[in-house]
């Protein structure tokens, strides 16, 4: 017996497909659910860069016996009647991507969603994909900016896919898409919309996921993607340098990540009488956990906490009809 599988023969004319991915996220919002998941985010080798055996005594020694708790808390306080934020949106953007392509004379064109970590799995989507007769596969992976531990990874799997398949679809990866117009204007216009309902905060902070700064110092160009989105975004808005700031949250583990630092820098301004924010985090296309809780809730509170008046969260792009047009230019560019 080799590797490869017994596979359907495909039809004479082959189907287009698109495969949205984002990161994945557990199935329930306990520590039960959050060990597994966590365990395979985590031991992927393009999350942690540091010598596998280290790690793997310090994440089954250390980590999955006390992270899972913790996060499942925050998890609870985000989690939906639907599922997790993640997810829900993930499917909604899926569905009404499908729509619209079926609209603009694509209705043979197929359109799923899946998750790096967690479920559905990469694999088992492409499979069904090409079961269904997908010929030319458009792996599309949420994630605007390219980072080596997101976008990569999502690679890596479609490459471990491919290595297990025996008749390879035609495939597209998309790489990121920082400063795609419908994707900045899709930002500009969910500033605007909050800023009509709310009124405008003293500043505008663009928080982005961090990543080590080790990555950034061995060339990965997630740092220049982030900036290259906060500096169209805050052209379009028409604000100068005064008026916005590029920060990172989400750090993970004690070394150095990029800076500054979302929390810290909240808490600053807050102290110096900056009293009224607005966030935004353009680097997520969908509300989850490190939008709704660690910066709706943690910085919230962290900001409120040292001084601040008003704190308001623009919503991540989620289901808005201009983004999603975007993401429909993403995919069907050739
Ligand atoms: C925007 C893209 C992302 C990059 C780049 C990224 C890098 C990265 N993340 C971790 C560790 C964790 N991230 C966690 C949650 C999480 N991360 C992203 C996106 C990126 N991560 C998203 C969309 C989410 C939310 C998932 C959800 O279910 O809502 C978590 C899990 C939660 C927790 O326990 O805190 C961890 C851990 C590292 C180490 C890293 C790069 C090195
Ligand atoms: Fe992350
Ligand atoms: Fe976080």
């Amino acid at each position: 017996m080799g590797r490869y599988r017994k596979e359907s023969v495909p039809t004479a004319v082959g189907i287009d497909a698109i495969l949205l991915v984002n990161l994945g996220t557990p199935e329930a919002p306990t520590a039960q659910a959050l060990r597994p998941y966590l365990k395979q985010f985590l031991s992927d080798p393009r999350v942690v860069e540091i010598p596998r055996i280290v790690w793997w005594l310090i994440l089954n020694g250390i980590i999955l016996n006390t992270r899972p708790k913790k996060s499942a808390k925050k998890y609870a306080a985000i989690w939906t009647k639907e599922g997790s934020p993640l997810k829900v949106h993930t499917e909604r953007q899926t569905k009404l991507l499908k729509g619209l392509l079926g609209e603009s004379g694509r209705k043979d064109m197929l359109v799923d969603y899946a998750m790096r970590y967690g479920q559905p799995s990469i694999a088992s989507v492409l499979d069904r994909l090409k079961a269904l007769g997908a010929a030319r596969i458009t792996v599309v992976p949420l994630y605007p900016q390219y980072a080596a531990s997101a976008t990569a990874s999502v690679f890596d799997d479609v490459a471990t896919w491919t290595q297990n398949t025996r008749n390879v679809p035609e495939l597209r990866l998309v790489r990121s898409f920082p400063e795609h117009p419908g994707y900045i204007a899709a930002l500009a216009a969910s500033v605007r919309k909050h800023w009509q309902m709310h009124g405008r905060g003293d500043k505008l902070v663009m928080s982005f996921h961090g990543i080590p700064k080790r990555s950034v110092d061995l060339g990965d160009p997630y740092q220049a993607e982030c900036q290259a989105t906060a500096k169209l975004l805050a052209n379009e808005l028409q604000l100068d340098a005064q008026h916005y700031v590029v920060t990172f949250q989400s750090r993970f583990g004690a070394a150095a990540w990029l800076q500054p630092y979302t929390q810290p820098t909240l808490e600053q301004f807050a102290k110096e009488s900056v009293s009224r924010i607005d966030v935004i985090c353009p680097g997520f296309a969908a509300d989850c956990l490190e939008t709704l809780e660690e910066i709706g809730m943690e910085c919230k509170a962290a900001f409120l906490a040292a001084g601040g008046k008003e704190f308001r969260l623009i919503p991540c792009l989620n289901e808005q009809p201009d983004w999603i047009r975007a993401l429909a230019d993403i995919v069907i560019a050739r």
